[in-house]
């Protein structure tokens, strides 16, 4: 990498005439494009458009099995084990093909994951919609699981690296624009297909296909990210590629600045050996894996996936009883979840990535607090047992006093009649084994279309607290969508060097999706033992946890380019926050041959754009 305050950089040059220099790094970070240049061409944003059809994937295919599982558990008279493994099953495999989608981005690059990620997802999707019996259907959501892994951890790596840095924030972040809107479409496809009850599902997993095929045709035309070009000698293709995405901008800066970059790092980890055992070994890059897989975490125990997929039974809490209506609904949460991370498309280049963050974990923690209380007065307002009708298997349900322990018994329901918003003739009955949506037995075992026949509650309990926990729902996804929700992929899409950049980003993918099969698998186990309102005290605790680790770990990256961005991770891990506040002095470290030897003064000024001085 040619070191900033080389003679011949354009930054050397101001700072030879003496000025104390006022240009920021190669890219505005006030979010301008350099010097002023010609605006971004629009090549790059259709870049981003099929690389996001990826996210697209990612959200459609996780959000599409709530509403299909509630057709197909009738339809293949599916046990919950069965239901289980047809929804884990997808985020299991895509756990598994994040990690490995690492070696597969270093060998075959960018573009050809992406096309494989377009091409399982076409064939996943087709097994899903002809699947004759839940064998096939489950080895469908194993091969759309894998495209989603790869996806996940190959697109927002190369929008990052075709993006110019003023934008690269923002493109990166709507990938994850993509990915809720994937859950959103999804959710209204539940909706128009729940009316068929004979074969909706297999429209439901199967219009994915169009999506991916989209994708498929696109990437056919599109080219491969420059950087990995570059690494890969392809020198010539490489240049081309950046004038096609700068448009009339020079691009040699650019260029050389990549180069170099690439010749270090060759020199530098000459000898080879895996990847991941050289990015532990060198300082700045673990530091930057651990900020990155830290961030992967710590979005999944905040328990987005538990408040997306708990939203119909909170719902039904507010008195939603209907299955269409609670569908409905719910398609209107993940509308939320889209439309505030829109909010977070609009932020991310403002006011950066650090901010965005912190921000948003401090309100998802508000949040999950105030759910908690709602589920909390909700529990001790919780509707007695009042009628005890003989159980022929003496189970445990007879125990139980009140609705609140009678539904965390994973084994027991509360059926009941209401009047108003009085509860009347209550009782604990036990499940049905083959389906939880009606009693083993008695007055909630058949319904009724008179209307007249009792409700039966599995998992909740009637309240008139529920407006709390809406709300806090509500806000809940205001607060995470626009920084929890994206930040994560976008920050990963950036901070590692490009060596690392596959390997990194497989590592943080593949602990995202872990850390979500393992939040939604131990969810309602957790439950029983701490209760709801437990467990979202748990959740707020550890939002509480990820603000202090991001405060003091997560440097901001807005406006750096990728080459320059692990000079953020030179410091103490936990110092690399201290990086980055506004309105302070920082020291950027300059690389000279293999060793950071001396030293620019950067300040940022009050729009957050970097300003360097060299030391001499
Ligand atoms: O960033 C995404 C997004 O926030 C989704 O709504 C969520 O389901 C995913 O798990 C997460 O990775």
């Amino acid at each position: 990498m040619r070191p900033m305050g080389e003679p011949g950089s354009r930054r050397q040059r101001a700072a030879d005439h003496g000025e104390r220099s006022l240009i920021g790094p190669p890219s505005g970070a006030s979010g301008e494009p350099p010097d002023g240049d010609a605006s971004t061409p629009g090549f790059v944003y259709v870049l981003a458009f099929f690389s996001a059809l990826g996210g697209f994937l990612f959200g459609y295919d996780t959000g599409v099995v709530s509403g299909a599982m509630l057709l197909l558990k009738r339809r293949m008279n599916l046990s919950a084990l069965w239901q289980e493994l047809l929804v884990s099953s997808t985020v299991g495999a895509a756990a598994v093909s994040a990690l490995a989608g690492g070696v597969l981005n270093g060998w075959l690059g960018r573009r050809m994951c992406i096309l494989l990620a377009s091409f399982i997802f076409s064939f996943g999707g087709v097994m899903l919609a002809l699947a004759p019996d839940k064998v096939v259907l489950l080895v469908g959501r194993i091969v759309v699981g894998l495209g989603i892994g790869i996806a996940s951890m190959t697109v927002p790596v190369y929008i990052a690296e075709v993006s110019p840095p003023h934008l690269r924030g923002q493109l990166v972040t709507i990938n994850s624009l993509f990915i809720t809107g994937g859950q959103f479409i999804a959710s209204v496809v539940d909706g128009a297909f729940s009316y068929l009850s004979e074969d909706g599902w297999r429209y439901m997993l199967g219009l994915s296909v169009l999506p991916a095929v989209l994708q498929f045709l696109g990437f056919i035309c599109l080219p491969e990210s420059p950087r990995w070009l570059l690494q890969n000698g392809q020198n010539q293709e490489a240049l081309q590629v950046l004038c096609r995405i700068r448009g009339d901008q020079n691009v040699e800066e650019e260029y050389d600045s990549i180069k170099a970059s690439v010749e270090e790092e060759e020199r530098e980890v000459r000898g080879g050996g895996m990847v991941i055992l050289r990015i532990l070994s060198h300082g700045p890059t673990r530091r930057a894996l651990i900020v990155g897989c830290g961030l992967q975490m710590f979005q999944q125990l905040s328990g987005i996936n538990t408040v997306m997929y708990y939203s119909a039974t909170i719902l039904q809490m507010a008195g939603v009883r209907d299955d269409r209506e609670a569908i409905w609904l719910a398609a209107a949460t993940s509308a939320t979840n889209f439309v505030f991370t829109l909010v977070g498309v609009w932020l991310v280049e403002r006011v950066g990535r650090r901010k965005l963050t912190l921000g948003s974990l401090l309100g998802t923690g508000l949040s999950l607090a105030l759910l908690a209380v709602g589920f909390l007065l909700s529990a001790q307002s919780s509707p007695p047992v009042t009628f005890h009708p003989v159980d022929p298997n003496n189970s445990t349900c007879r125990l139980y006093g009140s609705c609140e322990p009678c539904t965390l018994d994973p084994g027991c329901g509360f059926c009941f009649r209401e009047n108003g918003t009085k509860v009347l003739e209550s009782s604990c009955v036990p499940v049905h084994p083959a389906s939880t949506d009606h009693a083993a037995w008695g007055r909630c075992y058949n319904k009724t279309e008179d209307g007249k026949s009792p409700i039966w509650a599995y998992n909740y309990c009637p309240t008139s607290y529920s407006w709390v926990v809406l709300m806090g729902l509500i806000l809940y996804l205001a607060f995470f969508a626009p920084g929890m929700g994206p930040m994560p992929w976008t920050v990963n899409s950036e901070i590692y060097p490009l060596w690392a950049r596959s390997t990194g980003n497989a590592c943080s993918a593949g602990v995202n999706w872990i850390f979500n099969v393992v939040v939604s698998l131990t969810f309602l186990h957790v439950a029983e033992y701490l209760t709801y309102y437990g467990a979202f005290f748990l959740y707020t605790g550890l939002v509480f946890l990820a603000l202090l680790f991001v405060l003091a770990c997560l440097p901001e990256t807005r406006g750096l380019q990728l080459e320059d961005i692990q000079n953020l991770f030179m410091g103490q891990l936990c110092s690399c926050g201290a990086s980055s506040p506004t309105h302070s002095r920082h020291v950027h470290y300059i690389r000279h041959g293999s060793g950071y030897s001396s030293a620019q003064y950067g300040a940022l000024d009050s729009d957050g754009a970097i300003a360097y001085i060299t030391l001499k």
